[in-house]
Parts: structure tokens; C-alpha cells; sequence
């Protein structure tokens, strides 16, 4: 069962997602980015990548796709916020971003 990350976990785990552009979303303890790409071919593949780590980690992003852009919100519903498999899916969104 995961749990919402401490505050001094949030120092050292969020301080690098902060780095590369996610953001706490307002009035919800979640992450947030969005993604943008080349055009709607690039932004689906993302997609079905990121949705394959999902299902296999069993953590599910809350997102929308219009044309190129991907808009990403992160936080474990069971516990209401963001725990480290937030993180942990954040880093791999980035991650499959900077493999292209
Ligand atoms: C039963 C199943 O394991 C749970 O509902 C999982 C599925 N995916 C999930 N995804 C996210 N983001 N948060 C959850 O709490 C969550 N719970």
C-alpha cells in the first residue's frame, strides 16, 4: 500500500521533477505537466508507452490529449496525493520523452 511522501521526502524526491518542468497542480496534491510534441503520431505513442508502464506498475495517470499536447496530472487515489510511485511515473514519462 503506498502512502502520500512526507515532507522531507517531497524535498529530495520532487526537487528534480520540479527541475524538468512538473508542477504541483493548484488545489490538488498532485503533479502536472504537459507534454508537447512534434505532432499527434508522437504524442499517441507516448502514450501507449506510458500506458504500458501504468498497467504494469498498476499506477494510472490522469491525462487528456489534444492534438500534440499530453496534459498529465499524477497522485495515488487510494491515499489522496502524490506518493513515490507518482514519482516514480514521472520519472519514467520523462524518461521515454528523452529516449525518443
Ligand atoms: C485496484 C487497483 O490496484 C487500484 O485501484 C489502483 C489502480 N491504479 C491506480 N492509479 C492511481 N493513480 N492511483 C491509485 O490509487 C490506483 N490504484
Amino acid at each position: 500500500m503506498s502512502e502520500i511522501l512526507s515532507e522531507t521526502a517531497r524535498k529530495t524526491v520532487l526537487a528534480p521533477l520540479f527541475e524538468s518542468g512538473w508542477k504541483m497542480t493548484e488545489g490538488r496534491d498532485a503533479l502536472e505537466k504537459t507534454f508537447v510534441f512534434k505532432d499527434f503520431p508522437e504524442a499517441f505513442a507516448f502514450m501507449t508507452r506510458a500506458a504500458l508502464w501504468a498497467e504494469k506498475w498498476d499506477h494510472h495517470p490522469d491525462w487528456s490529449n489534444s492534438y500534440k499536447r499530453v496534459s498529465v496530472q499524477l497522485a495515488t487515489h487510494d491515499v489522496g496525493g502524490i506518493s513515490a510511485l507518482d514519482a516514480k511515473l514521472a520519472r519514467k514519462m520523462d524518461s521515454l520523452v528523452d529516449s525518443d
